[in-house]
């Protein structure tokens, strides 16, 4: 039997009861769950709030299945190897009469959404939200390996630096290279697009869907450079992504986690790639082989890597902390205020939205409507991943209207 664990309480007398695993940003989200004076569509929402205030990062299933109890109308969970969502989750949601589940994240790899189905329970996730902010700590993370920032602030701190030289910390320029996006979705179409503005680097992606918004921004884009007089930018979409690895300078990986992407990156694939190439991951840390990763970098000290998800979170294989050509954050790629705060408020509305039994939001790409903070939000769900499987209305947002279609 787990202990019992600690939580904060808001607005204990409130109709339905929904629990957060996490203490999660910002105070909107709970307001609109748990304030009485708040209302969605002219009703008082009155929800138990419950927070999950352990020290401890990561939940057993047997914290989550304490926190869910014998009476539970919806969780808000958390990402990838902090909680594994499956079938002893989802189905003593549904014994304590819940349907709805929503991650704070946009991946829901952690979620078994056959066994949220199984039990009619809908699964939220969080997009666009966070799609500038992840892509902009993928370019962060492409500078910082290119131009060895932290083996440089390492050194400094160090009190090493006895002048200027020719030699010290040489890396890569950008401009006039190629940058290589595997998984041009929303975010590696934003980060494709930092890294082609801000450095004029030509792209080569590979997607299973076409990126027709991508490649037509950088044939705009290239007309621009060119009749001011530049070198223009250019585009290619790859038939495989072997062509992407032997090609660029800079490869940044954005596919959601699957089978078809488990250990994309594997011994073979990293040895065709360029001896000085810089690769970033702010996807999923399975996505690489991160063994045969720290092989190569041990092999090839001219490769470069930036990481914020691991194969094992928190865990990092052994030997990639040692390696000085590789540049490693804790997940931090959606951690701005802005985002986070955002993230709370979707999961807690889907949440909510599948409660009051609302229909889901047309367009998870569309989210802004959502965000504003003084504003009532449109009676939807922002996104439910398994909408379709659970038979849930769909409609199409109207430009400057979000009430319920008549
Ligand atoms: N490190 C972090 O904190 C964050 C990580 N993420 C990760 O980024 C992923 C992508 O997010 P979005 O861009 O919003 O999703 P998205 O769905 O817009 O983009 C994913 C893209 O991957 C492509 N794809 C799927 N299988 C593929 C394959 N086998 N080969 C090549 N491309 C493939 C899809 O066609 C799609 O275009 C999320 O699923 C999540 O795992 C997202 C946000 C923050
Ligand atoms: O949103 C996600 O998928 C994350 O990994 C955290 O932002």
């Amino acid at each position: 039997m787990a202990k019992p664990i600690s939580i904060e309480v808001w607005n204990p007398s409130g109709k339905y009861r929904v629990v957060s695993t996490k203490s999660m940003p910002g105070t909107r989200w709970i307001r609109l769950l748990a304030d009485n004076d708040c209302r969605l569509e002219g009703e008082s929402i009155h929800s138990l709030l419950q927070i999950c205030t352990e020290t401890k990062t990561i939940l057993s299933v047997d914290d989550i299945l304490a926190l869910i109890g014998d009476r539970c109308d919806g969780v808000i969970g958390q990402v990838q190897l902090t909680e594994e969502w499956g079938e002893v989750l989802f189905s003593a949601l549904k014994r304590a009469g819940g349907t709805a589940f929503s991650n704070m994240a946009v991946g829901y790899n952690n979620v078994d959404v056959e066994a949220a189905n199984r039990n009619g329970i809908a699964v939220g996730n969080t997009p666009g939200v966070l799609t500038e902010t992840t892509a902009e700590l993928a370019a962060s993370l492409s500078l910082a390996a290119a131009r060895r920032i932290v083996e440089a602030d390492q050194f400094m701190r160090a009190g090493l630096y006895d002048g200027w030289l020719p030699h010290l910390f040489v890396g890569n320029l950008l401009k006039g290279q190629t940058v290589g996006v595997i998984g041009a979705g929303r975010i590696g179409s934003a980060y494709a697009r930092m890294m082609i503005e801000g450095f004029k680097m030509n792209l080569i992606y590979y997607d299973l869907y076409q990126s027709t918004r991508l490649e037509k921004f950088v044939t705009a884009y290239g007309q621009f450079l060119k009749a001011n007089g530049e070198q223009p930018v250019t585009w290619k979409r790859a038939a495989t992504m072997e062509d992407v690895l032997r090609e660029a300078d800079v490869i940044s990986l954005h596919p959601v986690l699957d089978k078809t992407t488990y250990h994309l990156i594997n011994p073979e694939r990293l040895a065709i790639m360029k001896k000085e190439a810089v690769l970033v991951n702010a996807s999923r840390g399975p996505v690489i082989d991160e063994v045969a990763l720290v092989e190569h970098l041990k092999a090839n000290p001219m490769f470069r890597v930036g990481l914020d998800v691991f194969e094992d979170e928190p865990y990092m294989k052994p030997g990639l902390a040692d390696m000085k050509n590789a540049v490693v954050v804790p997940h931090i790629a959606s951690a701005s205020k802005w985002t986070r705060e955002g993230m709370a408020t979707l999961a807690a509305l889907n949440v909510l939205g599948k409660i009051k039994g609302y229909p889901v939001w047309g367009n998870p790409n569309l989210v802004e409507p959502f965000l504003k903070e003084d504003a009532t939000p449109p009676a939807a769900c922002p996104s439910i991943v398994n909408a379709k499987q659970l038979g849930r209305y769909y409609y199409v947002p109207l430009v400057n209207s979000y009430s319920l279609p008549s």
